[in-house]
């Protein structure tokens, strides 16, 4: 049995977060463990409250992982603070896990900010060392990279900046763009691979990212291949929002129904060449 641990902040609403992470892993068939960074009063309208869980709390929820069970794969989502991500940073070079996707979470679909303005340099400097794939979507890679993005060109130009930040694999997505498709660009530092899906007409897209990346992490640990595991991750995000559900009064979630996996391996397959 593979063992998946998600680092990241818990969204009361289920939409996103460690819910989101926890939902993907089961439907992987892996076995889901979870380090609490935040704890976020939110819902698919608005974040009412954030409150940070201790530095030293969110060591000890690593230790317990490590000095147990262990993991063969690690999903890092939203690490609100600079005292949240130096506690992860340090964890992570104590342990230093095997497969580690990062999501740099920064705002919620609904547009309330997730991370505080002044934390960007501690995560490039901190955090994005640390990555085997990240995964920003497109304001995550402006704010990272400082271009604006209004194209695929700016997309793969933003993939080269944060791969130059020594960033091994860089996975800009397309959610946040307009057209009729949503496609994402994976660069290795040398060359720029495509995984292209028809865009879902639907508003219901609350924790897409935490869903995608997630989805990474446990193919990864059960492929070790990550063309394969962002392909198949693609599918199933896809999957998941072609379900997602039409509740609250902002952006609704996706949905995790138990095969949603083996239905989505069954899709076409979305990777491209541009
Ligand atoms: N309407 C849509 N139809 C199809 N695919 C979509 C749609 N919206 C997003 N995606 C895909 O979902 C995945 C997640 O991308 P997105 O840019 O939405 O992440 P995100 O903004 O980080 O999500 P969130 O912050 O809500 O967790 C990507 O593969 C993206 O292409
Ligand atoms: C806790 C949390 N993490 C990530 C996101 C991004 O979707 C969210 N809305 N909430």
């Amino acid at each position: 049995m593979k063992k998946l641990l998600t680092i990241a902040g818990s969204d009361c609403s289920g939409g996103a977060g460690i819910q989101a992470d926890l939902k993907t892993f089961s439907a992987y068939g892996v076995f889901g463990m979870s380090v609490i960074v935040s704890v976020v009063a939110e819902n698919t309208a608005r974040v009412i409250s954030i409150q940070n869980i201790t530095p030293e709390v969110i060591s000890d929820q690593i230790d317990a992982i490590y000095e147990d069970i262990g993991t063969d794969a690690v999903k890092i989502g939203m690490l609100s603070d600079h005292e949240c991500m130096e506690a992860v940073g340090y964890k992570l070079k104590q342990y230093r896990p095997k497969h580690i996707v990062i999501d740099p979470v920064m705002y919620a679909k609904n547009g309330s900010p997730l991370m505080q303005q002044d934390a960007v340099g501690t995560l490039i400097r901190d955090i994005l060392p640390f990555a085997d794939v990240l995964t920003p979507n497109i304001p995550e890679a402006e704010r990272i990279t400082g271009i604006t993005i209004e194209s695929i060109h700016d997309m793969e130009e933003a993939a080269k900046r944060i791969a130059d930040q020594g960033v091994r694999h860089v996975l800009v997505k397309g959610g946040h763009s307009l057209g009729d498709e949503a496609t994402d660009i994976l660069y290795d530092g040398q060359q720029m691979y495509y995984f292209t899906e028809k865009r879902i007409d639907t508003l219901n897209t609350h924790g897409t990212g935490c869903t995608y990346s997630s989805a990474i992490a446990a193919g990864l640990a059960l492929t070790d291949n990550l063309h394969e595991a962002v392909k198949q991750a693609k599918a199933y995000v896809t999957t998941a929002i072609r379900h997602s559900l039409h509740i609250g009064s902002g952006p609704g979630p996706t949905h995790h129904f138990y095969d949603l996996y083996q239905h989505g391996l069954q899709r076409s397959d979305p990777t491209k060449q541009i």
